[in-house]
């Protein structure tokens, strides 16, 4: 396979919910050796730091349907541009995270540079909400809606175009909470769940078997956006949202494996790690471990 040279983005993110702390993720994921696992890997590795977001304590959060609208907006408008930047100069980019809100920035960034993109969207819930059906007023849990041109313009507009992703080429895989307006949406656009459900009973290589080609059909790039808390709280405790049920760390790395042999993923982020929240980075060295089979690292 084909090492294309990798760029690492952080993007301290935490204006998309409401626990503080998991704008140290990526600063904890770096922490747990990521760039020189990648290194190992036979991969050339370039960090470009951490965008600036600006703090919650030192903002206001408007409507409380669409909180940090404005800030998760501009901050995303820029991770775009970073993202698009990176793949026009033949790399690979990798997003640190981070709230999950900031998946609406690199999906945008990498829709940019895609004809027609496939999304995994790696995760305990949708993140399929509005203003208008959030219980919460969370944009992270707005951000999957938002890639597929459903939801506040200011954001479904980011990068100048909508949608990013349509619905026949996105993949969730690990679902377990969903809200009654994700329900409906989901059935709305026919969109493929893997719920934990669908995983217990096929196993996951046959979920990641028709996952793949789901998302692999008629596009040209592949964004895996993996939600830490998609895993189960044993493994990575390091969430703001966790929920118990969830994938365990050898089926994760089983998945991350098999999109490694398909070869067909083209951009990444790992999100939601939350070092306040975590045991002794336990959560940070899981992302980096999975990031490692999503680089090709076996262990034969
Ligand atoms: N990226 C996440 N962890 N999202 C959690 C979302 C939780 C809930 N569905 C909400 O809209 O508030
Ligand atoms: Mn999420
Ligand atoms: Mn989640």
């Amino acid at each position: 396979m084909e090492k294309k040279p990798i760029t690492i983005i952080g993007m301290p993110m935490d204006l998309g919910q409401g626990r503080r702390g998991v704008d140290m993720g990526p600063s904890a994921i770096r922490y747990a050796s990521a760039q020189a696992l990648l290194q190992k890997l036979g991969y050339e590795v370039e960090d470009l730091g951490d965008l600036h977001v600006p703090s919650p304590e030192s903002k206001s959060a408007g409507d409380p349907k669409l909180k940090y609208l404005n800030e998760i907006r501009d901050v995303c408008e820029k991770l775009a541009e970073t993202v698009s930047g990176v793949i026009a100069r033949d790399r690979f980019p990798l997003v640190l995270g981070g709230d999950h809100s900031m998946a609406i920035g690199t999906i945008a960034g990498a829709a940019a540079q895609y004809e027609n993109m496939g999304v995994i969207w790696y995760d305990a819930h949708g993140d399929l909400n509005t203003g208008e059906t959030s219980p919460s007023g969370n944009i992270h849990g707005m951000s999957l809606a938002v890639s597929l041109g459903i939801g506040h313009p200011d954001l479904v507009n980011i990068g100048g175009f909508a949608p990013k992703v349509r619905p026949e080429h996105t993949v969730i895989i690990g679902a377990r909470e969903l809200d009654p307006g994700e329900r409906d949406l989901i059935g709305q656009l026919g969109i493929k769940v893997f719920t934990m459900h669908e995983i217990d009973r096929l196993g996951m290589a046959r979920v990641m078997e028709e996952a793949i080609g789901i998302v692999s059909n008629g596009t040209d790039g592949v964004h895996l956006s993996l939600d830490l808390d998609g895993l189960d709280p044993k493994d990575a405790p390091g969430v703001g949202t966790p929920v118990p049920g969830g994938v365990t760390y050898r089926e994760s790395h089983l998945a991350m494996e098999m999109l490694a042999e398909a070869g067909i993923v083209t951009s990444a982020e790992f999100v939601e790690v939350n070092p306040i929240l975590d045991r002794e980075n336990q959560t940070a060295k899981v992302a980096v471990a999975l990031m490692g089979s999503v680089f090709g690292q076996k262990v034969l």
